[in-house]
């Protein structure tokens, strides 16, 4: 049985057009996490991926459909849920200190002031800033300020971490030492983690399972991947696993090609019962967000759904 921590259950989102069409970004949209999973959304530019991060982060509503979180349909935005976005969105006039305390002290209204400096510290040193506590957002580089951005969100131990392109902007060195803490992070807390991205091997490395959503508009959960490689792994080595390639073309065949014709050449998808891809794995695998039997794709074989 699965553990649904999380489960995204039928939504939609239609926005009303120019001369009363109705545009549907995306329908009948179910999915599911467990407790402790890192997964990672992957799909062209306007398909909805933030759409759905804000759906769960309760800052959108959807247009049907219900997000349940911890057994709670939610509704409206929680401390429960926090959110990392690509534009940092610190407190300019607070330091690094005061934007984390700030944070703390919503979650914890009755803590007195050394409770919650003392609490704030001990994330700002978990992010690697210890000594920066008293600079201002105007006096950090980009990366320093996106692990004020971490700091922030896990310093109100959230049920769910919601991480929307965090290290987009960032330069690539900066980049792979932040996906390093924030995978230690997530490992160390058991932390639930659900960020978009539209790097392939930044999902490989930090994701359980991948989701791959076709084109919008109508855009369709196509598949959820699992990551075959080992929980432990490194990102020096991340290339020598046996499956490694075989997972990274299968996204990125599914990114050029399949994810604009899936819809089409795939009539008989059934969105309640997503396929679960096990890369490598023979056998039948399980539907994520039902309990239909699916097949399995191994490496070798043409991308997609064949046995
Ligand atoms: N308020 C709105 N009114 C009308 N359309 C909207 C509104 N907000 C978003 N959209 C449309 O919804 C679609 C999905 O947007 P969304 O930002 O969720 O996509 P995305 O997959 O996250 O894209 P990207 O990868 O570029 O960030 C886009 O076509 C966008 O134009």
């Amino acid at each position: 049985m699965t553990d649904k921590f999380i489960s995204i259950e039928g939504i939609a989102k239609r926005y009303p057009g120019a001369g009363g069409v109705t545009t549907t970004i995306f329908e009948n949209l179910w999915l599911s996490m467990a407790r402790g999973e890192f997964a990672c959304v992957i799909g062209h530019s306007g398909c909805g991926k933030t759409t759905v991060l804000n759906i769960l982060a309760g800052l959108d509503a959807p247009s049907e459909g219900a997000v349940i979180v911890d057994g709670q349909a939610i509704s409206g935005t929680s401390l429960d849920r926090a959110v990392i976005f690509q534009s940092h969105a610190l407190l300019p006039w607070r330091t690094v200190l005061g934007n984390v305390a700030y944070a703390v002290s919503s979650k914890w209204r009755s803590w007195d002031r050394a409770k919650i400096k003392a609490h704030a510290q001990q994330f700002i040193d978990l992010v690697g800033l210890s000594g920066s506590e008293h600079k201002r957002p105007s006096e950090l580089s980009g990366g320093m300020k996106q692990r004020v951005g971490i700091a922030r969100a896990l310093s109100i131990t959230p049920k769910m971490m919601l991480m929307d392109e965090p290290f987009s902007a960032l330069d690539a060195l900066t980049r792979g030492t932040l996906q390093d803490e924030v995978r230690r992070i997530c490992l160390e807390t058991g932390q639930t983690a659900f960020m978009i991205t539209h790097d392939v091997d930044e999902a490989i490395y930090l994701a359980d399972k991948i989701f791959l959503m076709t084109n919008g508009p109508g855009a369709v959960l196509a598949e959820v991947v699992e990551n075959p490689l080992p929980r432990d792994r490194g990102r020096t080595d991340l290339h020598r696993h046996p499956l490694y390639y075989a997972l990274r073309n299968h996204i990125i065949d599914f990114l050029v090609t399949r994810s604009k014709t899936f819809v089409a050449e795939t009539p008989d998808h059934d969105p309640r019962n997503v396929p679960v891809v096990q890369i490598g794995k023979p056998g039948l695998t399980i539907a994520s967000t039902g309990e239909e039997p699916r097949q399995t794709w191994m490496p070798g074989t043409s991308p997609g759904l064949s046995a």
